[in-house]
């Protein structure tokens, strides 16, 4: 089997901090704002999605400018897109999903991709390619908690990354599971805090999603 994805590069990245943030920005200087407001708060990396026309240009700008977040891209859903995050800089990069042409692209990449499954037969194709640290998207319509301590005795070398649903209601219950190394959301980065520039704010969320590793 072949062992294509940095397992132990990935999962510095993703244990360093409980939550990570998964943003869609609006501009490359919004983001360098958000990226130094979430690092002020102790998060330590940032998934840039690339839902906005802004997100390459904007994980360029983190990249270069706040070497005290890991810049990350996120919601690649084609080769091409993987290509352009990583030539943008990203350090890790994030799909919800997984198709052969996204797997080709990570292929001898410097940055490691975190594919996203769900299935049964979805998680045995990715350790079949090589993968056991895998997206779990959208989390809480999938099934949630439950669902991932049902996986937990089949696929025993399985880490997930649950994203989609989660809270501060629900967070601890994810970050309790041994198969779950961290969450990904979007509730430490609203959007009418990021657009209001209330950055003060963004660090009281990431401060209180940080003090979860404790
Ligand atoms: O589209 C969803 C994002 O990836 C994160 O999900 P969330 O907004 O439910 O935290
Ligand atoms: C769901 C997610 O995190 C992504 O779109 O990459």
């Amino acid at each position: 089997m072949t062992m294509p994805q940095d397992k132990q590069t990935l999962l510095g990245i993703l244990k360093a901090q409980p939550v990570m943030p998964v943003v869609a920005v609006n501009s490359a200087a919004e983001a360098v704002d958000l990226s130094r407001a979430l690092a002020s708060g102790g998060l330590k990396a940032i998934e840039i999605t690339l839902r906005t026309p802004a997100a390459l240009d904007a994980i360029r700008a983190v990249a270069a400018d706040v070497p005290e977040i890991v810049c990350g891209a996120g919601t690649i859903l084609t080769p091409k897109q993987f290509d352009e995050a990583e030539a943008a800089g990203a350090k890790f990069i994030v799909s919800p999903g997984a198709t052969m042409e996204v797997l080709d692209a990570a292929k001898g990449s410097p940055a490691p991709l975190l594919p996203g499954a769900a299935t049964p037969s979805e998680l045995m194709a990715m350790i079949e390619e090589g993968y056991e640290v895998l997206k779990f998207f959208p989390a809480e319509q999938l099934g949630g908690v439950p669902y991932l301590k049902a996986l937990a005795p089949v696929f025993q070398a399985i880490s997930f990354c649950p994203t989609g649903g989660v809270s501060m209601a629900n967070v601890r219950d994810y970050l309790a599971l041994p198969n779950v190394v961290c969450v990904g959301g979007s509730w430490v980065a609203p959007k009418d805090v990021v657009t209001a520039g209330r950055f003060d704010e963004i660090t009281r969320l990431a401060a209180e999603a940080a003090a979860l590793a404790a």
